[in-house]
């Protein structure tokens, strides 16, 4: 490594993603870990950081984010639960502070990421589409982020072709079983002990059905797109959603 480390604070440091950022930065010869916070720990020990990376809680990111907003140091972040109200927010935030960064991405995982382009392509091409993601049973929030944010990708794309959602003739149903619906996606969640992160994205059409599925089996397939994430947050001023934006895809 030629040149000076860039100095990284993990929030959530001992979590199930924040323990393995900090190995994952720890590793990387151009990085070097100098705070790792967990709850009820002073936030003041990350100053001496350039980037942080937040793995925590939906309940916690926000008043995580305005810290560091607040101290000029850039954020990777990955905890879920971006509404279009808290990226407002947070760009409320960073109308002051030309030259700061903040990355949020729903998934750092490069096969989840190509799963969601993938499905916005196909979303053009089939008026019914649904979800199931998959995960572990110790994760707070359903549906995952990636889920929401696919389902809004799919809706979106249908949107801008003028297509309507496909026919569904549920009159009867018992309360859940048809999934939550999400830009008019229905969105299914499976919580299993063994699972880790596991998406598919179902397409329906004239006599054919398309499956794009994306599986995570280890938390170490979200290292590369975070590593990725903390060396170009430096030099991405704003808002960024989205780890396709510092993708060439
Ligand atoms: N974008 C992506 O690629 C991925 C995102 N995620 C998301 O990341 C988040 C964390 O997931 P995961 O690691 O599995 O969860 P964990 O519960 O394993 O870890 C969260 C950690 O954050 C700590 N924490 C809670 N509040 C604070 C706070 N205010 N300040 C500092 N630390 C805090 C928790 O402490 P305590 O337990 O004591 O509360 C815990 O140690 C979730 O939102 C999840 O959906 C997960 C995987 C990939
Ligand atoms: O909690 C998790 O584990 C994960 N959370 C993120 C999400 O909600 O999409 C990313 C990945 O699915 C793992």
């Amino acid at each position: 490594m030629t040149g000076t480390p860039i100095r990284v604070g993990v929030l959530g440091a001992r979590g199930r993603m924040g323990a393995e950022a900090v190995r994952a930065a720890e590793a990387a010869p151009d990085m070097a870990v100098v705070a790792a916070v967990d709850a009820g720990e002073d936030l003041a020990a990350l100053t001496g950081a350039q980037v942080v990376v937040d793995f925590t809680h939906p309940d916690a990111v926000m008043d995580n984010l305005r810290f560091l907003v607040e101290h000029d140091i850039h954020a990777v972040v990955g905890t879920t639960g971006f509404s279009s109200g808290r990226l407002a927010q947070v760009r409320g935030w960073l109308k002051d502070k030309p030259e700061l960064g903040v990355l949020i991405a729903p998934n750092f995982a490069l096969g989840a990421v190509l799963a969601m382009r993938f499905a916005e392509q196909a979303a053009k091409f089939y008026d019914s589409a649904e979800i199931i993601e998959l995960h572990h049973n110790r994760k707070a929030d359903a549906p995952s982020g990636t889920a929401a944010h696919t389902a809004q990708l799919i809706g979106k794309a249908r949107v801008q072709a003028g297509i309507t959602p496909g026919e569904d003739a549920t009159t009867s149903e018992v309360d859940g079983a048809r999934g939550a619906v999400i830009f008019d996606v229905r969105v299914h969640s499976v919580r299993l002990p063994g699972l880790v992160a596991h998406e598919e994205i179902l397409f329906g059409g004239q006599g054919e059905t398309l499956t794009i599925r994306h599986d995570s089996m280890d938390r170490s397939s979200f290292m590369p797109g975070v590593l990725l994430g903390v060396r170009s947050v430096l030099a991405k001023p704003g808002l960024t959603v989205g780890l396709e934006n510092v993708l060439d895809l």
